[in-house]
């Protein structure tokens, strides 16, 4: 999953050579990932707001932040090889398959025995809009099936995800408010559903700062590996809102009762060493070397055996899938009547008029 600088100049050329138009979203990104790799973090002024092809682009690299040169290089290569399509077979890297190049949240590369499920709205510290929760659920889908050991789920950018876009809540249907909170609802018990009933193992790289349904889900994997950048943050209360992911069920069980609800009820924001100490990450790495650690370890797990691995997570996970299923209904039930409360519009109001953020 290392990227060589051959890797990064063969994706620089086949960038060239795409026969289909990738869009002005793909483009920027592109174009973000290219100069972070090559200068490192975005030292330029910004732009004047009527300049908007160079607005567009100086949001674009600084949105990625502190973002590793070498993870740069890396995500660059992947996005390429995600761009590539049956109709262009020369644009893939060699070695590294795209899965579904269709997505437009997400990339999704397998390589190596590891099926990499990258979220892929930097721009946006990779908030999860109504597409992405559907798209991570066909990815999800189709990772359990391919013929790959294990699955990644990481962020693109400085951030691994701020959790809920809360945009989501703007996008009212026919129905009004409570159709939209009975859709969300549904939507997001499926959603996780996905995630309990996730057949191999299942690994979150956490690259930096999580927030929200991104933090409540790691209960849900088998190893969680953070950077020392990342932080893990469930302001729900500041939000109107009530825990999800089966966080009720995961965080009590994990860190204790005390701890969970200082998470869940307090909004107590975690650094990755306390989120390591109380039982949330398996292990923290410095972040100047944490990819290259990282994907060294899971390359290594992805040549054990994939069936024993399989089967050992079924007997570790089959006693309480139930609990995790009833755990995951109610906490939905709960929240659909929290987004129809005042607390809750009132908050996403704050946010989106930009007087109140984390
Ligand atoms: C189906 C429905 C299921 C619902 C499941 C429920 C889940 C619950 C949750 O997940 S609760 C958590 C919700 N998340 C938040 O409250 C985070 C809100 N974001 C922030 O507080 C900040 O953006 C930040 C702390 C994450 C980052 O701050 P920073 O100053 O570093 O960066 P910006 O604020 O300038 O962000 C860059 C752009 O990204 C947009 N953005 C970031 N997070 C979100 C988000 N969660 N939803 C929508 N948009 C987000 C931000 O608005 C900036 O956009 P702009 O450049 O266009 O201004």
């Amino acid at each position: 999953m290392r990227a060589s600088q051959v890797d990064f100049e063969n994706a620089k050329n086949q960038v060239k050579l795409l026969k289909k138009d990738p869009g002005n979203e793909v483009k920027l990104q592109l174009y973000a990932l290219y100069k972070q790799a090559t200068e490192g973090p975005c030292k330029m002024p910004k732009p004047g707001v009527f300049d908007f092809v160079n607005k567009a682009k100086w949001d674009a690299w600084t949105g990625l932040g502190d973002l590793p040169q070498e993870t740069a290089r890396q995500n660059y290569v992947d996005l390429v090889s995600s761009l590539s399509s049956p109709e262009s077979p020369g644009q893939a890297r060699p070695g590294a398959e795209s899965k579904q190049g269709a997505y437009e949240t997400l990339v999704v590369t397998s390589e190596d025995g590891i099926t990499k499920i990258m979220l892929n709205r930097p721009a946006k510290k990779n908030a999860i809009t109504t597409k992405m929760y559907q798209e991570l659920m066909l990815a999800l889908q189709a990772a359990g099936k391919d013929d790959s050991a294990l699955t990644v789920l990481t962020g693109n950018g400085d951030y691994y995800c701020s959790g809920n876009d809360l945009t989501n809540f703007t996008d009212i249907p026919p129905g009004g408010v409570e159709q939209k909170a009975k859709d969300s609802a549904v939507l997001l018990r499926d959603f996780v559903s996905c995630f309990i009933d996730f057949p191999k193992p299942l690994i979150a790289v956490v690259n930096g700062p999580a927030v929200g349904i991104s933090v409540t889900l790691l209960g849900l994997f088998d190893a969680v590996y953070a950077s020392d950048r990342a932080t893990f943050h469930t302001p729900f209360s500041h939000l109107g809102q009530s825990p999800e992911g089966c966080s009720t069920y995961t965080f009590p069980k994990i860190m204790g009762s005390a701890k969970a609800a200082e998470v869940l009820i307090f909004g107590k924001k975690l650094t990755a060493g306390e989120a390591c100490a109380q039982g949330l990450v398996t292990q923290v790495f410095p972040d100047s070397t944490f990819q290259k650690e990282v994907w060294a370890r899971l390359k290594a797990f992805a040549k054990l055996p994939p069936n024993a691995m399989r089967a050992s997570k079924e007997v570790l996970r089959r006693g309480e899938r139930e609990q995790l299923h009833a755990a995951n209904a109610e906490e939905c039930r709960v929240l659909q009547g929290r987004w129809l409360s005042d607390e809750c519009a009132n908050a996403v109001m704050a946010f989106l008029s930009r007087r109140a953020k984390l």
